[in-house]
C-alpha cells in the first residue's frame, strides 16, 4: 500500500493585480499546480524534478499543510489529509517532517546543535531522553563533541547533517527533503545524499526529494517526476527515465544536467524561449513554446496523459 497518494492536486494562488483581474474578467487566481498525482510507497525514494517557478515548492507546501489545496486529494497513510484540521495536523507534522533548503539559515543561530537536533521532541510535548542529541548525531555520523557548538561554527555539510538529524528527531513516515545538496561541493553532496540513502535503509523513512539536480535524482530516488508549468510532463521509475526519456523537455534537461555520454546522448538539446508563466499558460501543450519537436498542431489542444506500462507522459509525439 503506498504511504502517500496524491490525486489530481490543484493549489492555487492569488493574481497579482486583482483589479486588473476583475476588470478584465480573468480569474482571481491561478494554478501553480494543476492536477497532479503520484504515490510514494512506505520506504522508498521519489523526485520531483523541475526549473524554478514549476510548482514544486507548491506541492511541498500542500503536503505539509502550510497551503491548502485547491482541489484534489492526498491520502497519508490511507487517510485523507487535503482538509485536515489544526489538531490533525498537530499529530500529521510527527509523521513527515520537512529539511528546508539553506542548510545554515534554517538552523536557528541562538540554539546549541544539542538543543537544535532534539527540539522537534520537545515542540511535541515529548520527553527527550537522556543521551537523546548523542544518539540523533550519531545516526548522522556526528561525534557527541558537535552537541555544543552553533550553527555557525558548522561547515555547509555538517549543517545538513544537523538538518537530516533534526528531521529523524520524531521517526517520521515520510521525510521531504527541499534541494538537500543545494550550495554543497560535489564530494560533500556525495556524502549527504550517502547519508540519506543510509538513514532510509535503517529507518524505513520514505523519502521525498525536491531538485533541479538530476544527479541527485540518479543518485537515490525509486521514481521520479519531471514538472513543468505546475504539471508532470512524465512520471515513472528512475531508472526508466533515465533510459528511455520519452518527453522532449526531459531530454533536454537530462543532456543539460548530466555528463554527456559518449556513446548515447552526446548532442546538448538547447531549450530556446523564456519559460512562461503559470498565469497565462500557452495555448495546447504547456511545453510547444520551447520544445524543439513541436510541431504546428501542438498548440491546437494540451496533450492527455499516457502512461503505456506505467511510465506517464504528457505528449503528442513521444520520442522513440
Ligand atoms: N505566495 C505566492 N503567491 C503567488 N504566486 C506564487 C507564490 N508562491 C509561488 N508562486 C508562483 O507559483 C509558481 C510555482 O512556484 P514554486 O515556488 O512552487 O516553484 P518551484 O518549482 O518550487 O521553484 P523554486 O525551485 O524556485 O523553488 C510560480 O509561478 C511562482 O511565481
Amino acid at each position: 500500500m503506498s504511504l502517500l497518494k496524491v490525486e489530481d492536486l490543484r493549489v492555487s494562488y492569488r493574481r497579482i493585480g486583482m483589479l486588473r483581474a476583475a476588470i478584465s474578467r480573468e480569474p482571481a487566481t491561478f494554478d501553480a499546480v494543476a492536477g497532479v498525482s503520484f504515490e510514494i510507497e512506505a520506504g522508498k525514494t521519489m523526485g520531483l524534478v523541475g526549473e524554478s517557478g514549476s510548482g514544486k515548492s507548491t506541492i511541498a507546501r500542500t503536503l505539509i499543510g502550510l497551503k491548502r489545496p485547491a482541489a484534489g486529494s492526498i491520502r497519508f497513510d490511507g487517510r485523507e489529509i487535503g482538509d485536515a484540521g489544526r489538531t490533525e495536523w498537530a499529530r500529521l507534522r510527527r509523521e513527515m517532517s520537512m529539511m528546508w533548503q539553506d542548510p545554515i539559515g534554517s538552523l536557528s543561530p541562538r540554539l546549541t546543535v544539542g538543543s537544535l537536533v532534539t527540539e522537534p521532541l520537545k515542540i511535541h510535548g515529548r520527553r527527550v531522553p537522556e543521551g537523546e542529541a548523542a544518539r540523533l548525531l550519531k545516526l548522522v555520523g556526528l561525534p557527541p563533541e558537535f552537541a555544543p557548538r552553533y550553527p555557525h561554527q558548522l561547515s555547509g555539510g555538517q549543517a545538513r547533517r544537523v538538518g537530516v538529524a533534526r528531521a529523524l528527531a520524531l521517526d517520521p513516515k515520510l521525510l521531504i527533503a527541499d534541494e538537500p545538496t543545494a550550495a554543497l561541493d560535489m564530494s560533500v553532496q556525495g556524502e549527504v545524499l550517502n547519508l540519506l540513502a543510509e538513514v532510509q535503509r535503517r529507518s524505513g523513512v520514505a523519502i521525498l526529494v525536491i531538485t533541479h539536480n538530476l544527479n541527485v535524482v540518479r543518485h537515490i530516488t525509486d521514481t521520479m517526476a519531471i514538472m513543468y508549468l505546475g504539471r508532470f510532463v512524465e512520471h515513472g521509475t528512475t531508472a526508466e527515465i533515465f533510459e528511455r526519456p520519452r518527453h522532449p523537455y526531459t531530454e533536454a534537461l537530462l543532456s543539460a544536467n548530466l555528463e554527456p555520454d559518449p556513446d548515447r546522448r552526446a548532442e546538448r538539446v538547447e531549450l530556446s524561449g523564456e519559460v512562461p508563466s503559470p498565469v497565462n499558460r500557452p495555448s495546447g501543450c504547456d511545453f510547444h513554446t520551447r520544445c524543439p519537436h513541436a510541431r504546428s498542431d501542438c498548440s491546437d489542444a494540451p496533450p492527455a496523459w499516457s502512461a503505456p506500462g506505467g511510465h506517464g507522459y504528457r505528449c503528442f509525439y513521444p520520442l522513440g
